[in-house]
């Protein structure tokens, strides 16, 4: 029986625990978590994810603010928004929504962050603590820390003696979920649009993770009979038996041709997706106790 992965219960979790933190610190010092999202342009899905994020650091009593700055921001204006986010103190934790708008150089602005502030876990300080085994001050990017966390609750922590393939090399989800696979004992392929035979690479793994950004790319030939498969992607395709110019939300992986051959799969909606923000708010209050000289809570 293949089990699907509910990725809005782990959240659910995840976001008790960061709101008991959150209440603890408060408690202990006077000073709540303080989260800061930056949202550049008019995207109407990062619109969307900015609102959750915001609502969601809210509930996490968390002092939360948003910055939604207009379509023809410069880059000066940006990065003063972020120095000053970077100096305040009752803000312990910068994000800037991405995709930023073409004109703007995001990588000058993520690097901008403090990387004690980057609760994106973006920052090459934070990336470089990753890729060398720092965990205890480090930032880790949200959701490849949130993909790990529902691979455990299939093979726990220890992940020695299993395959795992990612496909995917972003800065933002590839890089770090290979790093954090591996630094669970994996042994780890990254799989890219330039690799020879992805079927192939995929059939060997035990832990099949996609983020390549083209919808329901992995089949069910592709799948090892019994492996985990961890879908991120987020493809918008039409949905005509919906209506005329309706959309329905899909994943990298062909969840219904693949899931009967799976051991364990996670879906899209509903999979990685509520993890992402939920690792936001734990980055957040690990970043705040930090801030405030307290050992922080592990997730
Ligand atoms: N600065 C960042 N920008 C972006 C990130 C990020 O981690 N940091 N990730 C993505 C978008 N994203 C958060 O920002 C995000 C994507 C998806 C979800 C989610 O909960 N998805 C749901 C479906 C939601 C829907 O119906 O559209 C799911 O999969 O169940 C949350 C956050 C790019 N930008």
């Amino acid at each position: 029986m293949t089990t699907v992965i509910d990725g809005k219960q782990a959240a659910a979790s995840v976001i008790e625990a960061v709101t008991a933190a959150a209440a603890a610190l408060e408690r202990d010092t006077g000073r709540r978590p303080g989260l800061a999202v930056v949202i550049v342009g008019n995207d109407p899905a990062s619109h969307a994810y900015v609102s959750s994020k915001s609502r969601m650091a809210k509930q996490c009593g968390f002092k939360s603010v948003q910055h939604t700055l207009a379509e023809e921001t410069s880059q000066e204006t940006l990065m003063a928004l972020v120095a000053e986010l970077n100096a305040d103190a009752e803000i312990d934790g910068v994000l800037v929504q991405l995709p930023l708008p073409r004109h703007l150089d995001s990588d000058a602005v993520i690097q901008s962050i403090l990387p004690e502030k980057d609760v994106d876990g973006l920052h090459v300080v934070n990336a470089g603590k990753l890729a060398t085994g720092d965990a205890e001050t480090g930032l880790v990017s949200c959701t490849p820390a949130g993909a790990m966390i529902l691979v455990r609750q299939i093979h726990g922590r220890d992940l020695s003696g299993l395959n795992a393939l990612v496909i995917g090399r972003s800065n933002l989800f590839g890089k770090p979920m290979a790093q954090l696979l591996l630094a669970a004992n994996a042994t780890v392929t990254i799989g890219h649009s330039k690799s020879r035979d992805l079927p192939a690479l995929a059939r060997n793994a035990d832990i099949l993770v996609a983020a390549v950004g083209r919808a329901e790319m992995v089949k069910a030939d592709w799948v090892k009979p019994g492996a985990t498969v961890i879908d991120v992607g987020i493809n918008r395709v039409p949905a005509p038996d919906k209506g005329e110019g309706k959309t329905r939300l899909v994943g990298d992986v062909a969840f219904a041709e693949c899931a009967p051959v799976a051991g364990a799969i996670s879906p899209v909606p509903g999979g990685v997706g509520p993890m992402t923000i939920a690792m936001l708010m734990a980055n957040t209050v690990i970043a705040a106790y930090r801030a405030n000289g307290k050992p922080a809570p592990k997730f």
